[in-house]
């Protein structure tokens, strides 16, 4: 539904060049909901932007629901109005809603079909129906200053769904929100995509917001993907960062000589009994440094740091049992942190 190829955006501001966005490609599925993660000045914002074209890219295409934008963008006034025609169908919320205080919410959400030139009399009925989607079909009349941070920013949503979109971006739009509104805000775009079946591409500095609505993430550091795919996938990779941010396990080893290793439980490998056999099969005593279960994507997850007595070298074994039954084993020498990639070099010959 959304492709970028090779997006790269360069800012030049005072004879200052800044590469904001460096070569991104990025493949979102129609129907998914695809989270942006990264830290401030990552690009997130950039690449949104540049997706429904609000910022021209320096170079790289966009295509949405199979359209270029980019060779739209570059001709004359006729691709022009086809330009604002395709934006017309990719809805945008803001973080800080970007509501107009003098119009009641539902003139809000009739802006964007005033601009389209839809009439009166079907602009209204739009509105009031997207108001009862997004549970305020009460507040029609009320202004932007009378309601709560949720429900400007439910009309927020609903004004990015004024023209049908089939795309929905979504800029840090619960950043300004306290836990509970974000919850309802975030179960609201997911009865969204999946009532409209409609594609969100939402950037975030939360994992929370991760974890709870999105089917896939990547992951921008310095104005590149260093990381993307289904957030199963990326559970599933070792040494992800993005996995290790949406599960951290904590725990520090107990003294020199001792392997720490982070184990990631899915599916059917969660309900083994798999630390109580290793122990039994290799006559060793594990110490638990640090667990914890969540739900991430609806399904549940566990994921625990031990730690085993010894070096690396000395449990090359016990470590290729633990792989043996399915689970996903990171070694990690949390205090000698170069020392892992050899460590697990070390084990896969040591497993063969
Ligand atoms: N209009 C602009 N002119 C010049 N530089 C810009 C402009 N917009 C963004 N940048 C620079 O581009 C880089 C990426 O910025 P961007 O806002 O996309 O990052 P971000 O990941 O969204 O950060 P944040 O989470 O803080 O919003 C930063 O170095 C920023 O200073």
């Amino acid at each position: 539904m959304i492709t970028t190829t090779g997006l790269t955006k360069v800012y030049r501001s005072r004879g200052r060049e800044v590469t904001a966005l460096d070569g991104v490609d990025l493949h979102v599925r129609e129907g998914e909901v695809y989270g942006v993660v990264g830290q401030s000045g990552a690009g997130k914002s950039t690449l949104i932007r540049c997706v429904n074209l609000l910022e021209r890219p320096s170079s790289g295409t966009v295509t949405v629901a199979g359209q270029d934008l980019t060779a739209l963008a570059g001709r004359g006034t006729r691709a022009g109005a086809e330009l604002r025609k395709a934006r017309s169908r990719i809805g945008m919320v803001f973080q800080h809603f970007n509501l107009l205080s003098s119009r009641t919410v539902q003139s809000n959400i009739e802006l964007p079909l005033e601009i389209l030139g839809v009439s009166g009399k079907e602009r209204e009925r739009k509105a009031l129906e997207l108001l009862d989607l997004v549970g305020l079909a009460d507040k029609a009349k009320a202004y932007p200053g009378q309601l709560s941070g949720g429900q400007k920013q439910r009309v927020g949503i609903a004004r990015a769904l004024a023209g049908d979109p089939k795309v929905l971006l979504s800029d840090e739009s619960t950043s300004a929100l306290d836990p509970e509104t974000t919850r309802s805000i975030l179960q609201l775009l997911r009865d969204l995509n999946r009532q409209l079946g409609l594609t969100v591409l939402l950037i975030t500095h939360e994992m929370e917001v991760v974890k709870t609505i999105c089917d896939s993430a990547a992951l921008m550091k310095g104005g590149r993907v260093v990381e993307s795919g289904t957030v199963s996938e990326l559970l599933a990779t070792p040494g992800s960062e993005l996995a290790a941010e949406l599960f951290p396990v904590g725990g520090e080893p107990s003294g020199p000589d001792r392997t720490v290793v982070d184990v990631t439980f899915h599916g059917d490998a969660a309900t083994q009994p798999v630390i109580s056999q290793l122990s039994r099969t290799y006559n060793i005593d594990i110490s638990i440094l640090g667990a914890a279960m969540d739900t991430v994507c609806g399904k549940q997850v566990g994921r625990m740091r031990i730690e085993l007595p010894g070096r690396f070298e000395e449990n090359v074994v016990p470590i290729g049992f633990l792989r043996e039954q399915g689970l996903q084993v990171d070694v990690a020498d949390v205090r000698n942190a170069h020392d892992t990639a050899p460590a697990d070099a070390l084990l896969k010959d040591g497993a063969k």
